[in-house]
């Protein structure tokens, strides 16, 4: 088991309970974790309070430990020979709070919100301040704020004036990105130990302001009990394949794009070009003939499997036989961007993974996956194969059985699959991606939208799917069938345009055929869009902006994840 690493692993709330608690069973004192934790984000604290001319420091202090880490924050801060004062929520002198008394213990002014309703003494003292640490809730907070302190938030963030918030902003859910109503609008947050799930996710996120990772100690017997990981740039670049220099088209893969309608070609194109933007040796467009002509014409570097349409705009099951006849050689398949709803193109897409209806049901057969269950009754068949179909069972009679590259859908592909019921069985256990974003999402479940923690959401969809999934909004959430979890948390309005989710979906695919397994195709396809979409931002700004100007830039992108120079 690999040990915790901060910066990489990220926790939930009950997570890090579990890791104190760990510490505290081998020999640590409750004193002895918050001291630390405490002195870590006091630091932080000092060096922004050290650069201003005059700092006067107010300390927001709640009932809980979050509360303690502040009064042990506000000892450093006077330690310093800065001015601080505390102004406490639902804390009462105790003797036994011991946080409490050490601040006292060093004359630190205290006002309590209970002896100032009106909330006076708040205002004065934000008004002589100049920079104020929010300890009010922490990882504790899981219920709306009550009315009382969300007005004491409020006034707080009306200040501006710089605030750094100890472990998460207040108002926060630690565990999905959630407010509580409403929240600390942080210019700094210190996260004790590790960084939580919250800090990553919207709409939470946007009041967190600069992050760090305060050190903290973790137990030596303590293993990763956590499976989120952070989609940093670390993280990214870890996950690019190797490219040998003496590599051949195929040494790359070859990518088969199901994509595009006669209403949307652009699909097609944008999920094809990303496709081969992915690194990828060849890729081909299956496209439907009446926008083979008009795709054909300005990208010329795929090549192309024309397919039969009922009519301009529908697919016919016959286009499914096509394709398996051709995917021998293919390391991945994309289907689904741009691809309509209509009748003839679910029946497509049925046929295409094995799903069809009686008139043609095909058995299925999953070759090159640990569990190979082959058709023995019926003829034909379709399975998913990690590596091209043998030779010999490529010369196999027609109807023989079809093995499936690793596989992404998207897009109408999932919007498609939400109309069959028990779709999933065909794809259980295989190496599939499905690309949601919160509404295809909200569809494959059959509801009217999906929960508000996303983490969960994608976590639970997966493993009952057996299959990657991508949930995809300013926050990326991947999940995978064995509990992994990796967030992306790097929003950027510059993404938010038609047309940028078929260049993820395509370097899905892409990077599945260069070999990579799905959890991993995933998550640097991901990245990889991201990094691309910051060029993007840097480059053009954030507004006007369209997806081929992602597109664009994909290749810069490899270029600064593998020669650096992005920070
Ligand atoms: N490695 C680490 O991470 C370490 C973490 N540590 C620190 O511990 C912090 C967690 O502390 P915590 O567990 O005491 O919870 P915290 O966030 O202070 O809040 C709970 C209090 O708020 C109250 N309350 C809750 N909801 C409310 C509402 N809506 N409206 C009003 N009140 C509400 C609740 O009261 P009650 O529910 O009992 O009414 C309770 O009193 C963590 O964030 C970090 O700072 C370090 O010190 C050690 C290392
Ligand atoms: N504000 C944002 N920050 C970061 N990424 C975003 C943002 N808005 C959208 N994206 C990303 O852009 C892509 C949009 O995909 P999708 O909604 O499927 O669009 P389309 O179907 O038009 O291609 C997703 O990868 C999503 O994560
Ligand atoms: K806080």
């Amino acid at each position: 088991m690999p040990k915790i690493v901060p910066g990489y692993h990220i926790t939930t709330a009950a997570q890090i309970r579990a890791i104190e608690q760990r510490a505290v069973d081998e020999g640590a004192t409750w004193p002895d974790l918050m001291a630390e934790a405490s002195r870590g984000m006091a630091d932080v604290g000092l060096t922004v309070i050290a650069k201003q001319p005059n700092p006067a420091v107010l300390v927001l202090v709640g009932s809980g430990n979050n509360g303690g880490d502040a009064l042990v924050i506000a000892r450093h801060i006077k330690e310093a020979d800065f001015p601080v004062s505390c102004y406490l929520y639902k804390r009462k002198p105790q003797a036994d709070d011991w946080p409490f008394a050490a601040a006292q213990a060093e004359a630190i002014p205290m006002s309590f919100a209970a002896d100032d309703s009106q909330n006076q003494q708040l205002q004065q003292l934000l008004q002589t301040s100049t920079f104020v640490i929010d300890g009010l809730f922490g990882i504790g907070l899981s219920r709306p704020l009550a009315a009382d302190v969300a007005h004491i938030i409020d006034l707080v963030n009306a200040s501006k004036l710089p605030v750094l918030a100890v472990d998460v902003p207040s108002g926060l859910d630690a565990d999905n990105g959630k407010i509580w109503g409403t929240i600390i609008n942080a210019a700094y947050t210190v996260a004790a130990g590790l960084t939580k799930r919250g800090h990553h996710l919207y709409p939470g996120a946007a009041y967190v302001g600069k992050l760090a990772i305060a050190p903290f100690t973790l137990p030596d017997s303590m293993e990763e009990p956590m499976t989120t990981t952070e989609l940093n740039l670390a993280t990214i670049r870890s996950l690019v394949p190797a490219r040998p220099v003496d590599g051949h088209k195929d040494t790359f893969g070859r990518v088969m794009v199901v994509a595009g309608s006669y209403l949307y070609p652009g699909a097609a194109w944008l999920a094809a070009t990303a496709a081969a933007r992915s690194g990828a040796g060849v890729v081909t467009l299956a496209c439907p003939r009446s926008i083979y002509g008009s795709t054909a014409a300005h990208l010329h570097e795929v090549t192309y499997l024309p397919l039969p349409e009922v009519e301009p705009g529908e697919l016919t099951e016959a286009a499914a036989k096509l394709v398996h006849e051709k995917l021998a050689k293919y390391k991945a398949l994309l289907v689904g961007p741009g691809l309509g709803t209509e009748t003839g193109t679910g029946d497509f897409l049925r046929a295409l993974i094995g799903l069809a209806s009686s008139k043609r049901r095909l058995g299925v057969g999953f070759l090159g996956s640990n569990e190979l269950e082959l058709p023995t009754k019926r003829k034909g068949g379709v399975g998913f194969g990690l590596a091209a179909r043998p030779k010999e069972e490529a010369k196999a009679e027609e109807e023989g059985p079809v093995v499936l590259p690793p596989l992404v859908i998207d897009a109408d592909g999932l919007n498609i699959l939400a109309t069959i019921e028990h779709w999933e069985e065909k794809l259980r256990d295989q190496p599939v991606v499905l690309t949601p974003h919160i509404g295809e999402m909200a569809r494959l479940l059959g509801e009217e939208k999906i929960g508000e923690d996303h983490p969960q959401v994608a976590l639970e969809a997966a493993a009952r799917w057996g299959v990657t999934v991508v949930l995809k909004s300013a926050h990326t959430i991947i999940a995978s069938p064995d509990g992994r979890l990796a967030l992306h948390g790097l929003a950027n309005p510059a993404l938010a345009t038609a047309g940028s989710g078929d260049i993820l979906a395509g370097l899905t695919a892409g990077l599945l055929a260069q070999g990579l397994a799905p959890f991993e195709a995933a998550q640097l396809a991901v990245g990889v869009h991201g990094v691309a979409g910051a060029l993007v931002r840097e480059e053009l700004g954030e507004r006007g902006t369209i997806a081929s100007d992602i597109l664009n830039r994909l290749p810069l992108a490899w270029r600064k994840l593998t020669e650096g120079g992005l920070k």
